[in-house]
């Protein structure tokens, strides 16, 4: 089994919080409230500004230069490709990238951010990868799971960009390499003794998630 499907299952609960939030559901049936959406989007800007800090903290952990290269990969997928989505769909609502980086961060954004890029600080790379799990193969998870329930892309869903963008090629091959570089971190890093700690971070990061995704379906209940 690999290392994400362990620590998967051992945080069932807080993963299907995650995957199956009410803000998932509706934004894959198309009834989630755009205010919701639009809140989440531009805090999840901001979001991604902090975890490509995040993978360039692996950089720097990294012990080799394979280790590295898949870091400074990551990073630049965030910067290059993931990031394009929020500032044309931003863009369509009349922001700008410099308005955007401008917002305050909301705390659910900062809680998550900040978690991942302390538990990188205080331990080392396969401490921050399991810490940056739930983000990537989540998103890639849940993406796939609603083409899957829908029959494909419903290009009448106001979220269909959204869907398409983290069930795209594009992103599942981060997540799959994401996986595949859990899986030789842990080959060389991992101990039993370390594993307790490691699925705290992993749960901990998935309800993190959660927070994240319920801040966005607050926002539209407020506005
Ligand atoms: C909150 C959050 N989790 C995961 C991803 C996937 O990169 C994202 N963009 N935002």
């Amino acid at each position: 089994m690999s290392l994400f499907e362990r620590l998967k299952s051992d945080a069932t609960a807080s993963w299907n919080a995650y995957v199956n939030h009410a803000f998932v559901r509706r934004l894959g049936d198309g009834t989630l409230p755009m205010a919701a959406f639009r809140h989440y989007l531009v805090q999840d800007y901001l979001f991604l500004i902090h975890f490509a800090r995040a993978n360039g903290l692996a950089v720097y952990k990294a012990a080799t230069l394979e280790e590295m290269r898949f870091a400074h990969r990551s990073l630049k997928a965030i910067l290059d490709i993931e990031m394009d989505l929020h500032v044309r769909l931003c863009g369509e609502w009349g922001l700008t990238p410099a308005e955007l980086e401008k917002t305050p961060e909301h705390s659910a954004t900062m809680a998550y951010t900040r978690y991942v890029l302390e538990t990188g600080l205080r331990g080392d790379l396969l401490d921050l990868h399991v810490a940056l799990a739930p983000c990537v193969l989540g998103y890639a998870e849940i993406a796939d799971s609603l083409v899957e329930l829908h029959g494909g892309i419903d290009t009448d869903n106001p979220y269909a960009h959204w869907i398409s963008e983290y069930s795209g090629d594009a992103y599942r091959e981060v997540a799959a390499s994401a996986a595949d570089a859990l899986d030789r971190l842990a080959e060389t890093r991992m101990t039993g003794a370390r594993y307790p700690h490691l699925l705290t971070v992993f749960d901990q990061a998935t309800r993190l998630e959660v927070d994240f995704w319920q801040m966005g379906l607050d926002a539209a209940r407020e506005g």
